[in-house]
């Protein structure tokens, strides 16, 4: 069993406007105030909090080639390219709090500027990944991977708030895992890149130990790159995370996200973590708030060494009579 230092930056990225639902801006400042800082700190970790982005405000953002707030949308993810690089550069894997997943642009953009080529863990009931044309909603937080892998990059209109982004991720280099709630032109993209796809049938197939090899055996088929994990919390089954803006039944259950952050712990290859999608005022209940704020926590946790057999500090002693 591997045991490594992990050094930790966290940024929160309070954003909401890659989709329509108020709430999601508050992931960040609800995910510390659980203790993620404190319990990261707890198991060993070494960690720098980088605060909240601020993000700029559009009084007009009127849509672009059916992109919904694009100037917003465009100008926070080139805000946080910068600050996510900024936290590489430092030397330490970084965790981007969101915020809804268009965040994924900006977080994936910034961390290949620093680390050049990357493997993407994309853990998601969706696939993100239409492009401003085939989009059904417009909403970019279903479009982040349509801006960042080369193959597309011809399927994707100018944007001029878009225009920083340069395509910098190889569909070979992609894995999906959770898969249940995907649109069918995005389907038509998975296959005709021939992305590799673990739905919620290959892990009831395969198990979930199964599909984290396979992942692996996918990612390290040639040369071992940096990971960048891309959690949407939606990824997990609504009855463990409800407050989220799209609820998909048939999820994976709180046991198995946790498997996916522990086995790509262990790799020694994490370099970044997006977790996003945590939306309070989705959840019915203050405890569908906690659960889903608690489940959040846990899986950043077990990006970080923690394990459900326990943890010992390496300078631990036993007390002596
Ligand atoms: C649009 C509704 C009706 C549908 N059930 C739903 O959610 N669909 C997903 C799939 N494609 C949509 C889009 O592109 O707008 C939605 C994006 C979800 C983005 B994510 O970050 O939460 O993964
Ligand atoms: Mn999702
Ligand atoms: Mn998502
Ligand atoms: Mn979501």
């Amino acid at each position: 069993k591997r045991s490594h230092h992990h050094s930790v930056g966290i940024i929160g990225a309070p954003f909401s406007k890659g989709q329509p639902r108020d709430g999601v801006e508050r992931g960040p400042d609800l995910i510390r105030s659980a203790g993620l800082v404190e319990k990261l700190k707890a198991q060993g970790c070494d960690v720098k909090d980088y605060g909240n982005l601020m993000f700029e405000e559009f009084s007009s953002d009127e849509p672009i080639s059916r992109v919904k707030r694009p100037r917003a949308v465009g100008r926070a993810n080139e805000r946080l390219a910068g600050a996510v690089e900024e936290v590489k550069k430092e030397g330490r894997t970084c965790v981007m709090l969101g915020g809804d997943h268009s965040l994924a642009i900006g977080s994936i953009h910034g961390h290949a500027a620093a680390q050049k080529d990357l493997s993407v863990v994309w853990v998601d009931a969706h696939a993100d990944i239409n492009t401003p044309l085939t989009s059904p909603t417009g909403n970019v937080h279903g479009q982040p991977m349509s801006y960042l892998i080369r193959e597309l990059h011809s399927k994707i209109p100018v944007i001029p708030n878009f225009s920083w982004i340069k395509p910098c991720v190889s569909a070979k280099d992609v894995v999906y895992i959770g898969l249940r709630d995907v649109d069918p032109e995005e389907h038509y993209i998975l296959k005709y890149l021939g992305i590799k796809v673990f739905s919620m049938t290959d892990v009831d197939h395969l198990g979930i130990a199964r599909v984290m090899e396979e992942t692996c055996d996918h990612m390290f088929s040639k040369v071992k790159k940096p990971i960048h994990l891309s959690y949407d919390i939606d990824a997990l089954d609504p009855s463990i995370s409800p407050a989220t803006g799209t609820p998909v039944i048939g999820g994976l259950t709180y046991r198995e996200g946790v498997y996916v952050t522990e086995h790509i712990c262990q790799t020694g290859l994490l370099s970044a973590l997006d977790m996003v999608e945590v939306n309070p005022k989705r959840g019915k209940t203050e405890e569908e708030v906690r659960s889903t704020v608690s489940a959040a926590v846990d899986l950043v946790l077990g990006c970080f060494g923690r394990l459900r057999e326990g943890n010992h500090r390496a300078d631990y002693r036993m007390p002596e009579p």
